[in-house]
């Protein structure tokens, strides 16, 4: 449902004011630009001035009076150009600055944004905004704001200026002028909601290109391309219809209000003639009316269309800081240090996403310094929720319970603070577009060539990358597309071996590779696992009989615990489901009934 007008003049409003916070970060070059943008209206003004001058004194025979104020009228006309092209500069030159500043703040922003708004969000629909949108006001300010200032001024000031001349031929002459205004501001408000529906389009449909290119495999094999593509192009025909709207008005609309500019002149012609027959008007005096009311006309014709510009400038400018609207994740709070006090710790945590389907229940769980935990339990049970709730993307509430970190509250904890005590490794690692060497280093930015080499060589994977073709300096491709599952694997356990983080939590890092693969994996992972306090979410029998201890979570709840071997001789939900999951039918049973 749109929102009420009010609300949506307000927000515009807002969205403009924050623009300006940028513009006037940069106003040495706005003023320089403004500056000139009055100083070329008023020379344009006293052009007119002059002419006025220059055929009443000609009409007059005044010879010299003439040449003096030819020359006058060449002088002013040279300092017209420097003040043009001041004010077309200085406003682009404080513009491009001003954009490169938004462009920082929104990257800024969105790094800062909780996993929880970007979890809902399709990464295209982002891209798209900072991208398009942030182009099109880009375009607004470097092409339009600088006639902001010159079209108006020059407008009052040869209006004032025709008034002195002749104030009934001026009031007559510009009588249409407030339905052009009227008709334009129309026009704008509707071209606004046509923008910014094209703009989401154009959101939706990067979001498609995104799926088309990120999910690749999926969609040969699934044959998907075919329905991807008809859906891309019913956005296209969508946005191509909203923008040919938007044409449309505008082209109706321009030539429209272009003849309603000429109507001013034919009128002053007609009128001013009828007045000089009567002597009520010198034919100087015309002609300076007439250029000036031509120069007059000039910002008429090109107000409406800034109008529409700002107009769809504001629709785009809405999208941008709808994203800077969402409160970033708090950067402040307490700093977790490590203490002697168990490294995690949950006390009877009931979490959800949404109110009403309770994923996490009452549960409370202490992992002791050093020990590996296994989690298991049914897909859907929580074993991810659990991760995020210790790194502190989803924030508990009063009355949902405690989770420490070394003894330490994670709720009101500084966040990076806090994930700095955590490495991550997931079942398909990120890599970053970049060297092997640099996805290593972001385990530790300051981290030495050598340092990152030593952490390669613990994580078995130094071998494979000597044989790359460049070395540590290979690029890895999209995502790391140009490495094996497994190598990527081991990267991303250097970066973890790197970070050197006290508490690991793994999302069974083998799970997705063939068995070649994962024994060098594993390598890896003893490395990284030995004298580090370690939660992994098993998928693996081998996992779950090297755990310390193993914990089953169902729907939410912690039902079971203990070593493999006491599970077992437990017969219950673990030995009877879980293990069968994790070794297959026969095996379970063999191991089961021994
Ligand atoms: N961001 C989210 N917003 C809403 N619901 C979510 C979100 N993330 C997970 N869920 C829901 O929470 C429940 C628990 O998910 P979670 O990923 O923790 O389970 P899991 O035990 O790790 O499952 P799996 O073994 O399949 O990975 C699921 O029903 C899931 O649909």
């Amino acid at each position: 449902m749109a929102a009420p007008k009010s609300k949506r003049v307000y927000a515009a409003w807002k969205a403009f004011r924050w623009l300006l916070t940028f513009v006037s970060r940069h106003r040495g070059w706005m003023i320089a630009g403004t500056v000139s943008a009055i100083a070329a209206a008023i020379i344009e003004v006293w052009t007119g001035s002059l002419i006025e001058q220059l055929t009443s004194q000609a009409e007059n025979g005044a010879g010299p009076v003439v040449i003096e104020i030819v020359w006058t009228v060449f002088l002013v006309i040279l300092i017209g150009v420097p003040a043009k092209y001041l004010m077309i500069y200085g406003v682009e030159k404080s513009s491009a600055f001003a954009v490169r500043d938004i462009r920082n703040h929104v990257m800024n922003h969105i790094g800062k944004l909780p996993i929880h708004y970007v979890e809902k969000q399709h990464s295209g629909d982002i891209l798209s905004r900072i991208s398009s949108d942030l182009q099109l006001i880009h375009q607004f300010m470097s092409r339009d704001l600088a006639q902001w200032f010159y079209h108006p001024l020059l407008f009052v000031g040869c209006f004032t200026y025709l008034i002195w001349i002749q104030w009934e031929l001026m009031m007559y002459s510009l009588l249409l002028f407030p339905v052009s205004l009227l008709v334009s501001h129309w026009i704008g408000k509707q071209l606004q909601q046509l923008t910014e529906e094209a703009q989401a389009n154009m959101g939706r449909m990067n979001m498609n290109l995104q799926d088309t290119l990120g999910g690749m495999p999926v969609v040969k094999s699934y044959l998907l391309s075919g329905m991807l593509f008809r859906s891309y192009q019913s956005l296209l025909l969508l946005t191509a219809q909203k923008k040919l709207a938007v044409k449309k008005r505008e082209s109706w609309v321009n030539p429209l209000l272009s003849t309603l500019m000429l109507s001013p002149i034919i009128f002053a012609v007609s009128y001013g003639s009828y007045l000089i027959s009567k002597g009520e008007l010198g034919t100087g005096e015309l002609i300076a009316f007439l250029y000036l009311l031509n120069l007059c006309l000039e910002p008429l014709d090109h107000i409406p269309e800034l109008i529409t510009h700002t107009f769809e400038m504001s629709g785009a400018l809405k999208r941008v800081s709808d994203i800077l609207e969402q409160p970033a994740e708090n950067q402040e709070g307490h700093a977790i240090t490590k203490t002697a006090s168990p490294p995690v710790e949950f006390r009877d945590v009931s979490f959800s996403y949404e109110t009403g389907s309770p994923i996490l229940q009452n549960l409370s769980f202490t992992v002791p310094e050093g020990k590996t935990i296994a989690l298991v339990g049914a897909s859907g049970g929580g074993k991810s929720t659990v991760f995020k709730l210790l790194c502190g993307f989803y924030p508990l509430e009063d009355g949902q319970g405690n989770i420490s970190v070394f003894g330490q509250q994670v709720k009101g904890s500084n966040p990076e603070q806090l994930r700095s005590h955590f490495s991550v490794v997931t079942q398909e690692s990120y890599l970053f577009s970049g060297t092997v060497a640099d996805n290593i280093a972001y385990g530790r930015q300051d981290a030495s060539m050598d340092e990152v080499i030593a952490a390669a060589k613990s994580a078995q994977a130094h071998a494979f990358i000597m044989s790359l073709p460049e070395g540590y300096q290979t690029y890895v491709g999209e995502r790391g597309g140009f490495l094996s599952g497994g190598q990527r694997q081991r990267i991303a356990i250097a970066r973890a071996l790197l970070k050197n983080a006290p508490i690991l939590l793994l999302d069974e890092p083998t799970s997705a590779l063939d068995p070649e693969s994962e024994g060098a994996v594993q390598e890896a992972l003893q490395v990284l696992m030995s004298e580090r306090t370690t939660i992994v979410i098993a998928h693996r029998l081998s996992t779950v009989q090297n755990a310390d201890e193993i914990w089953v979570l169902e729907q939410g709840r912690l039902v079971e615990a203990g070593t493999h071997a006491q599970l077992l001789e437990k017969k219950g939900l673990y030995a009877q489901s879980y293990l069968q999951e994790f070794a297959g039918l026969a095996e379970s049973k063999e191991v089961v009934y021994t």
